[in-house]
């Protein structure tokens, strides 16, 4: 199976449905956020999902317990294979969302967003580096009792090595000579998943290429 998902960044129902149907053989999964969350709601998701591809809903969830909490099992009907929240949502966010969601759905915490670096943590009053933030959520993520965590593949060994039964999600994935758009922490699919990621999120490499069935050929084949 392969590791990529890709992330079907649009608003567009019937470009979503052609994107995953024209790349669908070289695919592990299809990744929904919140531009297609937003547009479709869980009506679109399922619509999605009846292609038969493992639906990773990436809604980054950032609230109180019980409002994340709710809004998971609201959720629940989709039963997506990977969810996401925000790990600085703190432990007990992390552990409500955990025990809201179903069975089968991971639950993976947002550490730091790979488009920032450490002049933007800085910003926002958090000191040190990207590496060092990482793995300070990566530790509450795992103490929290959820699946893993997204980061970027410049930290996932060091996460890897914190937390070897993790599941790892590494966004921020560029062809070595593609551009990084707003991605600020960047590195090549084959880099992320030496380094231990247990999935890749591609997006704009496949979904803005002329051909992104041959995009997505293309990445598999460096991996
Ligand atoms: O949770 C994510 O998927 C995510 C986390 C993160 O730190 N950075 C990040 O880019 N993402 C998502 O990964 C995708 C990356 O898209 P591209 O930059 O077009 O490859 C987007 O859908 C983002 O929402």
């Amino acid at each position: 199976m392969s590791p990529i998902y890709v992330a079907i960044d649009t608003p567009d129902l019937a470009r979503a449905k052609a994107i995953a149907t024209r790349t669908r053989a070289h695919i592990g999964g299809i990744k929904l956020g919140l531009e297609f969350f937003c547009a479709h709601g869980q009506h679109g998701v399922r619509e999605m999902a009846e292609l038969g591809l493992p639906i990773f809903l990436d809604l980054k969830l950032h609230d109180i317990p019980n409002t994340v909490a709710k809004a998971v099992q609201a959720l629940s009907p989709i039963e997506p294979a990977i969810l996401t929240v925000h790990a600085s949502g703190g432990r007990a966010m992390l552990e409500d969302a955990k025990a809201a969601a179903p069975l089968n759905t991971k639950v993976v915490a947002v550490t730091m967003l790979t488009s920032l670096d450490a002049s933007d943590l800085a910003a926002t009053g958090i000191g040190g580096s990207a590496h060092d933030q990482v793995l300070r959520l990566t530790e509450l993520a795992h103490e929290a009792g959820i699946d893993g965590i997204v980061c970027s593949g410049a930290e996932v060994a060091a996460a890897k090595k914190a937390w070897p039964k993790g599941f790892f999600v590494v966004p921020g994935v560029r062809p070595a000579d593609g551009p990084a758009g707003d991605q600020k922490r960047v590195v090549t699919p084959r880099a992320a998943l030496d380094a231990g990621a247990s999935i890749l999120v591609i997006g704009r490499p496949i979904t803005q290429a002329e051909d992104p069935d041959a995009a997505a050929r293309a990445i598999g084949g460096t991996l």
